[in-house]
C-alpha cells in the first residue's frame, strides 16, 4: 500500500507540475520575436500589453540571447515545456503570480546583459540566476513567512526559517527534475551540482530577512574595484543582492507601473489582514491592516528610505548604467511624498 501510496504521489507531482505534451508542442512552433522587439533590456519594461504566450515567448528569447540552449544543450522542447510548467505552478493571487516572476526574471536580463556583469558571474551563474528569477516565488499562496508560522501551516512545520523561500526552492527542484521537463539533462554533473548551489542559495536571498542580513557587508565592499567581485564569496554575495534588486524593481520603475504594481501588493496585504483578523482572529500588522490604508504612501517612503534606496545607490556606485534605477526610485519617493501629503 505504501508503494501505491508513493507512486499516486509522484504521479499526482509530476502531472501537477508538468505541462500537457500539446500545451509545449504550440509553443515550440511559434515565432520568437526579437529581445530588442519586446524590450527586454529596457529598465522601463512593463508586461501590461503582454498577453501569456508573449511572456513566455519573452523567456525563450532570453534563454537564447544568453545562449544557455546552445551552451548547456537545452532541448528547445523541453525548455517549453518547463516554461509552461513553472508558469502553471504560480498561483492565481493578487501580486505573487506569474507575471511578477516574469518581470523579475527581466529586469535580471536587463541588469546582467546591460552591466556586462554576465562576465562577471558566467554562465552557470547566470543559468542560475534566471531560473531562480522566474522560479524563485513558486506556488505563493498571497501569504507572507509569518502567516505560515501565525497559521502553524504544513510549510511552517517543514521550514521554521525563510519558510516560504525553502518552498519555493523545493518547487523548482520538482519541476526540474519532472519528465520532460528537465532542461539541465545535458549538463556535466559537476556544471549541474553548480547550478543547484547557486539557485538555492539565489531563492533563498529573496527572503528579506537574509538580505537585511547580507546587506551590511554588501555596503561595505561597494567602493572596492571590480576585480574584487570576481572571488567565490563577493561574486555569492552580488548574486544575492541582485535577487533582491530585480524581486523589488517595481519600486524603480515609471509611475504608472509602481503605482499598479503597489495597489496589487496592497490588495494582497489586506487579503492577508483579512485572513488574520477571520480565521486566526489577530489585529494584523498595519502594513496589511485595511483600516489603515490611508498611511499606505508614507509605508512606501519608509519602504524606499530603509529597505530600496540604499541597495539601488550601492549598484549605481558599481556601474553607473544602473543609475537609471536609482533615479526611477527617486521619482516614485517624490509621488509618495505627494500622496502622503494628500496633494
Ligand atoms: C504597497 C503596500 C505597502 O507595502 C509596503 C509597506 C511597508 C513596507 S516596509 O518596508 O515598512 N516593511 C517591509 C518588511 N516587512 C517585514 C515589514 C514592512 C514595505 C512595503 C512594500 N513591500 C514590497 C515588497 C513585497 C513592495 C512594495 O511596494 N511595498
Ligand atoms: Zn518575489
Amino acid at each position: 500500500v505504501a508503494m501505491a501510496k508513493q507512486s499516486v504521489t509522484l504521479e499526482v507531482l509530476s502531472y501537477h507540475a508538468s505541462a500537457t505534451m500539446d500545451e509545449a508542442h504550440r509553443l515550440r512552433r511559434l515565432r520568437v520575436p526579437s529581445a530588442v522587439h519586446f524590450r527586454l533590456h529596457d529598465f522601463k519594461f512593463d508586461d501590461i500589453h503582454f498577453e501569456d504566450d508573449d511572456t513566455l515567448k519573452a523567456c525563450l528569447r532570453m534563454f537564447l540571447d544568453l545562449d544557455f540552449v546552445e551552451r548547456f544543450h537545452i532541448d528547445y522542447e523541453v525548455l517549453c515545456r518547463w516554461l509552461l510548467s513553472v508558469k502553471k505552478n504560480y498561483r492565481n493571487v493578487t501580486y505573487h503570480n506569474w507575471r511578477h516572476a516574469f518581470n523579475v526574471a527581466q529586469m535580471m536580463f536587463a541588469i546582467l546583459t546591460t552591466t556586462q556583469w554576465w562576465k562577471i558571474f558566467g554562465e552557470i551563474e547566470c543559468l542560475a540566476l534566471i531560473i531562480g528569477c522566474l522560479c524563485h516565488d513558486l506556488d505563493h499562496r498571497g501569504t507572507n513567512n509569518s502567516f505560515q508560522i501565525k497559521a502553524s501551516s504544513p510549510l511552517a512545520q517543514l521550514y521554521s526559517t525563510s519558510t516560504m523561500e525553502h518552498h519555493h526552492f523545493d518547487q523548482c527542484l520538482m519541476i526540474l527534475n519532472s519528465p520532460g521537463n528537465q532542461i539541465l539533462a545535458n549538463l556535466s554533473s559537476d556544471d549541474y551540482c553548480r547550478v543547484i548551489r547557486v539557485l538555492e542559495d539565489a531563492i533563498l536571498s529573496t527572503d528579506l530577512a537574509v538580505y537585511f542580513k547580507k546587506r551590511g557587508p554588501f555596503l561595505e565592499s561597494v567602493e572596492q574595484p571590480l576585480s574584487h567581485w570576481v572571488g567565490e564569496e563577493p561574486r555569492a554575495l552580488l548574486r544575492a543582492m541582485s535577487m533582491t534588486v530585480c524581486d523589488l524593481s517595481a519600486i524603480t520603475k515609471p509611475w504608472e507601473i509602481e503605482k499598479r504594481v503597489a495597489d496589487l501588493v496592497s490588495s494582497e496585504f489586506f487579503e492577508q489582514g483579512d485572513m488574520e483578523k477571520q480565521e486566526l482572529n489577530i489585529t494584523p500588522i498595519d502594513i496589511m491592516n485595511r483600516e489603515k490604508e490611508d498611511e499606505l504612501p508614507m509605508m512606501q517612503v519608509n519602504f524606499i528610505d530603509s529597505i530600496c534606496m540604499p541597495i539601488y545607490e550601492a549598484f549605481a556606485t558599481l556601474s553607473d548604467k544602473l543609475e537609471p534605477l536609482v533615479e526611477g526610485v527617486r521619482d516614485n519617493r517624490g509621488h509618495w511624498i505627494d500622496l502622503a501629503d494628500g496633494s
